[in-house]
């Protein structure tokens, strides 16, 4: 067997294109989305993702306000921008990169956001909406994933998903995310404390990869025709590594590509969320 490719890169394009429609019937009524980043430091990681975000950007006529800041910025300096992007006219919705350099108070910086203008769905009091299964911008990686499993006709609705990482960007918010009633799906949260992975994903109709473990998921942890989602992002001698090894393409039913899989993904959902921000505010002006 030869797994079938999800490709994230060719559904991110479609995506888009719907996008760029919305946006510019959001321009006849005077709106133009803006989207801001806050990125501090020089991980390479992170500046080549802020680049995408503003590249796609300025691909559907999205505005772009970007707020770069240096290794040592203090809590207080991005606190302040933090508050500009809260009080802009043009900023209809934000990120503050992650991760950030470790003196600074990330909890403290995400619940300073305008919750309205949290274009991750990373603010508490979006997380909390989530939680209660209400309307809220939705985290971008798993909004991603999910949108990508519908997309290739993976059924959602009883499987059993076993998702690897329990981080907030990722694994947590998925596990919120998919076991909503719209979505129905059983979930298990593995991570580091879990005992005997491979028992968990072999049983699993679908195998989220969000640990950061180069090749941790082998062919051996895969149930045949599973759809296997790699998340993971580790650079090796500068090339990226996934958290999927080569070899479970034989097994698997659907395997995302690295890259090419959840990341373009990523960022269209968060060309989304600032979409349906500024088509919010166009119904609130009425
Ligand atoms: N504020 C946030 N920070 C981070 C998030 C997030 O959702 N919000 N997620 C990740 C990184 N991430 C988004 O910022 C992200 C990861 C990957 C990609 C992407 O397009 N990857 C390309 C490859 C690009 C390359 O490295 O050459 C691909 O997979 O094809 C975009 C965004 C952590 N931080």
């Amino acid at each position: 067997m030869s797994a079938r490719i999800l490709d994230g890169k060719a559904t991110a394009a479609k995506i888009k294109a719907d996008l760029a429609a919305r946006v510019a019937a959001l321009k006849e009524q005077g709106i133009v989305p803006g989207l801001g980043t806050v990125l501090v430091g020089e991980d390479p990681g992170s500046q080549i993702y802020v680049a995408g975000k503003h590249r796609d950007c300025a691909e559907v006529g999205i505005s772009s306000l970007r707020r770069d800041l240096p290794e040592n910025a203090g809590q207080a300096e991005v606190e302040a921008v933090v508050d500009e992007l809260n009080a802009s006219e043009e900023c209809t919705g934000y990120i503050v990169q992650l991760p950030l350099p470790r003196h600074l108070d990330t909890q403290a910086l995400i619940e300073r956001m305008d919750p309205a203008k949290d274009a991750d769905g990373l603010h508490p009091a979006n997380l909390g909406r989530l939680v209660h299964m209400v309307d809220a911008p939705l985290p971008c990686t798993p909004y991603g994933i999910v949108v990508l499993l519908q997309e290739y006709g993976v059924p959602l609705k009883g499987a059993e998903v076993v998702v690897v990482g329990r981080g907030i960007t990722v694994g947590r918010s998925l596990g919120l995310l998919l076991t909503r009633r719209s979505e129905n799906a059983t979930v298990t949260l593995c991570h580091t404390g879990t005992q005997d992975l491979a028992a968990h994903t072999r049983r699993a109709d679908i195998v989220v990869a969000a640990a950061g473990v180069p090749h941790l998921i082998t062919a051996d942890m895969v149930k045949p025709g599973a759809a296997v989602l790699d998340v993971g992002v580790s650079r090796v001698d500068g090339k990226i590594a996934g958290d999927v090894a080569p070899g479970v393409e034989e097994v698997a039913g659907f395997l995302t590509p690295n890259p090419g899989g959840v990341g373009p993904m990523t960022r269209a959902m968060l060309l989304t969320n600032v979409v349906e921000a500024a088509e919010r505010r166009a119904r609130e002006r009425g």
